[in-house]
């Protein structure tokens, strides 16, 4: 038996624009999903993930490519429930070059579903690395990336960054541009998350944006200005002390540029009415800037305040169902037993 964990993120900046080759700049958080795998003698898979939102939902399903499990449930509702797992077991098949291996999968996890904290990205990697770890293969943290990057990216029809799954597998801040993903020193910053108790589905946001991009200069002109803003973010951090407690001038210059960030984010239409007033509470409270993170449509926003003003403010906010401090994840997977 072999258990894998992966942290969730926020990210401080650059989400959707990075799906177009802008640089973005996710940060671990310590909000772990954990997938236990262990292998079966026979072909089959049995996935047990108690925290998707259909019930006590266990599946059973035979090896090989396309099968789908024998339960009576909607398919698009299988499928946006298993599809990350069984593109995760897929992953692990292919990189031990073990076709037909069989995993009892158990998924537990800290992180909210579809609200912008990366659920699906840590479930991939703490996958894939239990479950090529259960049959004696150990990917580097490279390969393991990459891998968990081609699961979402099949997940989400073909429209995904490298983003969330390197963040995940690293752990830490990164940046991503394209396929150029690195680790970088961050000062320690006081991230404050509130959760509106709902979801977006990524695939359909990343869409969205997408035809908007399509139809209108201008919404391509602001997935530019998006990455600008990244980029201006990054030379503030690369200035800063890593590890440290950040100085005030400098949580005010990027509270200012996550404010913009997320200006922009709603003109392209993946904010909603309860982000908008998390955001704007965290605002009224002191926060230094606030902004919704991850693909957005309902579920988290990220602020940054090294006082406790923002989270009480959020708590008592209409719309926030949590509020809540998130450290810094500087380890990315782990292995907890094996
Ligand atoms: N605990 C879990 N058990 C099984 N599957 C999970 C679990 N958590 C997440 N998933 C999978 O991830 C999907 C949610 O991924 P999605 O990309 O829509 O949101 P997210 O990753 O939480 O947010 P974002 O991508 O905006 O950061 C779920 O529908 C499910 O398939
Ligand atoms: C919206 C998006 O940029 C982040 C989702 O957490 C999608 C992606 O990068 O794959
Ligand atoms: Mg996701």
């Amino acid at each position: 038996m072999t258990v894998c964990e992966a942290p969730g993120k926020v990210y401080l900046f650059g989400e959707h624009a990075v799906v177009y080759g802008e640089p973005a700049v996710p940060a671990a958080i310590e909000r772990r999903a954990t997938v236990t795998a262990e292998p079966r003698s026979d072909d089959h898979v049995r996935v047990e993930a108690e925290d998707l939102s259909l019930d006590g939902f266990t599946v059973e399903y035979s090896g090989g490519t396309g099968n789908r499990p024998d339960v009576d449930v909607p398919t698009p509702l299988v499928e946006a429930a298993m599809g990350y797992v069984d593109a995760a077991v897929r992953e692990a098949r292919a990189a031990a070059d073990a076709p037909d291996a069989g995993f009892d999968i158990t998924v537990e996890s800290e992180i909210p579903l579809g609200a912008g904290l990366g659920s699906s990205a840590a479930v991939v990697v703490a996958g894939i690395d239990a479950a090529t770890r259960a049959l004696g293969v150990q990917l580097d943290r490279r390969e393991l990336a990459d891998r968990a990057y081609r699961a979402e990216f099949e997940v989400q029809d073909g429209q995904a960054s490298r983003a969330d799954t390197f963040c995940s597998t690293m752990g830490g801040a990164v940046r991503v541009e394209g396929d150029d993903c690195e680790p970088i020193e961050a000062p320690n910053l006081p991230f404050v998350v509130g959760f509106d108790g709902g979801a977006g589905d990524t695939g359909e946001l990343v869409a969205g944006v997408g035809e908007l991009r399509e139809e209108y200069g201008f919404a391509a002109d602001t997935v530019e200005s998006i990455g600008d803003i990244v980029r201006t973010g990054e030379e503030l951090l690369s200035d800063s002390a890593p590890g440290a407690d950040p100085q005030r001038e400098l949580l005010a210059e990027l509270g200012e540029l996550m404010d913009f960030n997320h200006g922009l984010l709603s003109a392209l239409g993946v904010s909603a009415r309860s982000l908008d007033s998390m955001v704007w509470a965290a605002r009224d409270a002191g926060a230094h800037g606030a902004k919704l993170t991850g693909a957005g449509g309902g579920g988290c926003i990220v602020a940054l305040d090294a006082s406790d003003a923002t989270e009480t403010a959020l708590s008592f906010t209409q719309g926030c169902d949590e509020a809540f401090r998130a450290e810094l994840a500087t380890e990315g997977v782990r292995v907890v037993e094996s």
